[in-house]
């Protein structure tokens, strides 16, 4: 077997400077590949009880990972700085990415938005909320455009954003919940890669809740307080849909994340970290190694 060589982080010796330094404690991976050679600095997770302590990183040649928090791109870790991981795994993707635009997908509520701001800050990237590029082509609000125009009108509106948007190189683009459901969209899509952020129900409605309903006009016709009203008809909404989610490139599940994490709530699970999460998936799939067939891309 060769020997593992140590990890070069002189700068970063992760002692208490990091860990325990605010409540989101990050988590990071060490990962190896099966050769046992050191591969690369991997993902994290918010961990708000662990102690401060400090470690060093020069690792044995056997490294016993049996009691490390793993995600579920089968990366395993130890705690770290989140900042410092995603502008790592940025800086390892951005090669393999080769220009190519990252289409997240996902219901309303998912993080797209918060996520891909994320994404794009660390990747160089533009960011793009096709929502939002819809509503200035229109000079009005979605709630808007559907209320006088109708859903129809809107989607047209959209996949016209969307093929605008295919062209361009380097974007992290935030597509609408509902931009899945149009075959067109996924020709669009296939430009770049597309990235489904699959977040359980409670939590959508949860996170919908908390700022209202007012801006989702399909959540309109449901009766009850705003947590029902979103929990009803994101299930109708999911029901439907769930097929087209699972034509994404890659997906990224809270609820297995948080499993592998060691983490009871997926809210514990940072934006920065779902990041991270998104990056070793699109890997994943630039390498070829989940299951879905890569595509000639035309960057
Ligand atoms: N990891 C997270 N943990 C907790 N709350 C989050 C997380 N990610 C996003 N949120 C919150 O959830 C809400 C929805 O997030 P965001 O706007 O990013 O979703 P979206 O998928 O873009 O939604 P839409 O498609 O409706 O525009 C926001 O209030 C945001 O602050
Ligand atoms: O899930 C949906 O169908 C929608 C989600 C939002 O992003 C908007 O695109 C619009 O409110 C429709």
């Amino acid at each position: 077997m060769e020997a593992i060589t140590t990890p070069q982080f002189s700068a970063l010796t992760i002692g208490s400077k990091s860990i325990g330094r605010n409540e989101n404690i990050a988590m990071a991976a060490l990962n190896f590949n099966r050769r046992g050679r050191k591969h690369c600095v991997r993902t994290i997770a918010r961990k708000p009880n662990i102690q401060s302590r400090s470690f060093h990183l020069g690792l044995p040649h056997s490294c016993d990972h049996s009691q490390a928090p793993v995600l579920e791109s089968g990366d395993c870790y130890t705690s770290f700085d989140e900042d410092w991981l995603l502008k790592n795994k940025a800086q390892e993707v951005t090669s393999c990415l080769n220009g190519r635009s990252i289409f997240l997908v996902g219901m309303m509520g998912s993080g797209k938005t918060t996520v891909g701001r994320i994404l794009s800050e660390a990747l160089g990237y533009c960011f793009v909320d096709s929502d939002r590029y819809v509503e200035q082509a229109m000079g009005t609000s979605v709630t808007e455009i559907f209320e006088q125009r109708g859903e129809s009108f809107f989607r047209d509106h959209e996949s016209e954003a969307l093929q605008k948007l295919s062209f361009a190189p380097r974007k992290v683009v935030a597509t609408g919940g509902g931009a899945v459901v149009r075959p067109v969209n996924w020709k669009y899509m296939r430009q770049g890669i597309s990235v489904f952020l699959d977040v359980p129900l409670d939590a959508l409605a949860r996170r919908i809740a908390a700022v209202g309903t007012d801006s989702r006009p399909l959540l309109h016709f449901e009766s009850g307080d705003a947590y029902t009203k979103a929990f009803v008809g994101l299930f109708t909404l999911t029901k439907k849909r769930s097929e087209a989610y699972a034509n994404a490139d890659a997906t990224v599940s809270l609820l297995h994340l948080a499993t592998n994490l060691r983490l009871e709530d997926v809210f514990d699970i940072t934006p920065t970290v779902i990041a991270i999460e998104v990056l070793a998936q699109i890997e994943k799939f630039l390498r070829g190694n989940n299951g879905k067939s890569l595509r000639m891309y035309p960057y």
